[in-house]
């Protein structure tokens, strides 16, 4: 009998999706977010994501900083999109012996990460784990986008510059507990015309294939052009994962405005690579997470 380790996590989505007319939203499965238009006003956005304990955190990790990574997972997926988060629903699932200070801890972590970002609490849903379990934290949330400004992975065209924000690899080392949202470079690429975005939690190896499959583009990258992290390797950058920056492609003419008018006080902006002529077939990149295999 195959198992999910056989398939990965990818070839599983794709399968359990099949079954399901396709989407009558304006954007379904597939991307960061789903996008919802109200007819009116911002284009309403939608995530739900999970962290796992021993798969996303340890036990002995600082409650406040797994609260916080558990909810600027979800805001980072709307800063993917151009947009913003709005309200948030947090669902928890502990084994019976976690201590009280454990959770009350994790929400101080929440709380702040909601304060930093302008989002409310809306409510949640608490449950138990058999004894031994590990603790699971999913955050749902709606955000918003300008609906003229939305960037989805989809819109690449060939020739576009590939960049990214912020340095990649070794968030092991605390990044991935303590990262902010991209959410002002998320806003300012999607008014300077980004043609495709997403945020990179799989490692840039797993995403940046991702992002041309939408787009159904081939992609080049120049290995010399990754921005390292001080004192990790090439390798580490390609495949760590969590480093919640923002992957982009935009247009050569665009790309090169944006580096002349790019704020100092912003995470910092480095071209990687160009999508081509498609259409997309393997990965040159290897490395990166997939869950039940990695
Ligand atoms: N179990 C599921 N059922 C339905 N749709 C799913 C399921 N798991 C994932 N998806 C959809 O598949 C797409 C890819 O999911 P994935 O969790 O890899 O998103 P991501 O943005 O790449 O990752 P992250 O949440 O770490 O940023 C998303 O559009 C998501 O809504
Ligand atoms: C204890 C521990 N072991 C490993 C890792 C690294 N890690 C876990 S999940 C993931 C990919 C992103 O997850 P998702 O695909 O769910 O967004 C990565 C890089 C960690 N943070 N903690
Ligand atoms: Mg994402």
């Amino acid at each position: 009998m195959k198992t999910l380790r056989d398939i990965g996590e990818d070839a599983l989505i794709a399968r359990l999706l099949t079954p399901f007319p396709p989407s009558t939203l304006c954007v379904g499965p597939g991307d960061d977010c789903a996008v919802v238009d109200d007819g009116h006003g911002p284009w309403r956005l939608l995530k739900t994501d999970a962290i796992v304990e021993g798969i996303h955190f340890l036990r002995e990790a600082p409650p406040e900083k797994v609260g916080w990574k558990a909810c600027a997972r979800v805001i980072s997926d709307f800063a993917a999109m151009g947009g913003s988060a709005r309200e948030i629903m947090i669902t928890l699932a502990c084994p019976p012996d976690l201590e009280i200070h454990w959770v009350e801890g994790l929400y101080q972590g929440i709380a702040r990460c909601l304060a930093a970002h302008e989002a409310t609490l809306a409510g949640g849903e608490t449950t138990s784990v058999p004894d031994g379990g590990p603790i699971m934290i999913s955050v749902a949330g709606t955000g918003q986008v300008d609906r003229r400004h939305c960037v989805l992975r989809s819109g690449g065209q060939p020739g576009d510059v590939i960049a990214v924000t912020g340095t990649l690899g070794g968030s092991i080392h605390g990044k991935h507990l303590d990262f902010q949202p991209r959410c002002a470079e998320g806003a300012l690429l999607a008014q300077a015309g980004a043609s495709a975005m997403m945020d990179l939690s799989d490692g840039i190896a797993k995403d940046l294939p991702r992002l041309a499959q939408a787009s159904h583009c081939q992609f080049e990258w120049i290995p010399e052009a990754l921005p390292v992290t001080p004192g990790c390797t090439p390798d580490q950058a390609l495949g760590d994962g969590e480093d919640y920056e923002l992957l982009f492609a935009i247009s050569p003419a665009r790309w090169h405005a944006l580096v002349l008018k790019w704020p100092e006080e912003l995470a910092p902006i480095h071209a990687v690579g160009r999508l081509l002529e498609g259409p997309f077939c393997e990965s040159a990149i290897q490395g990166g997470w997939e869950h039940f295999r990695t």
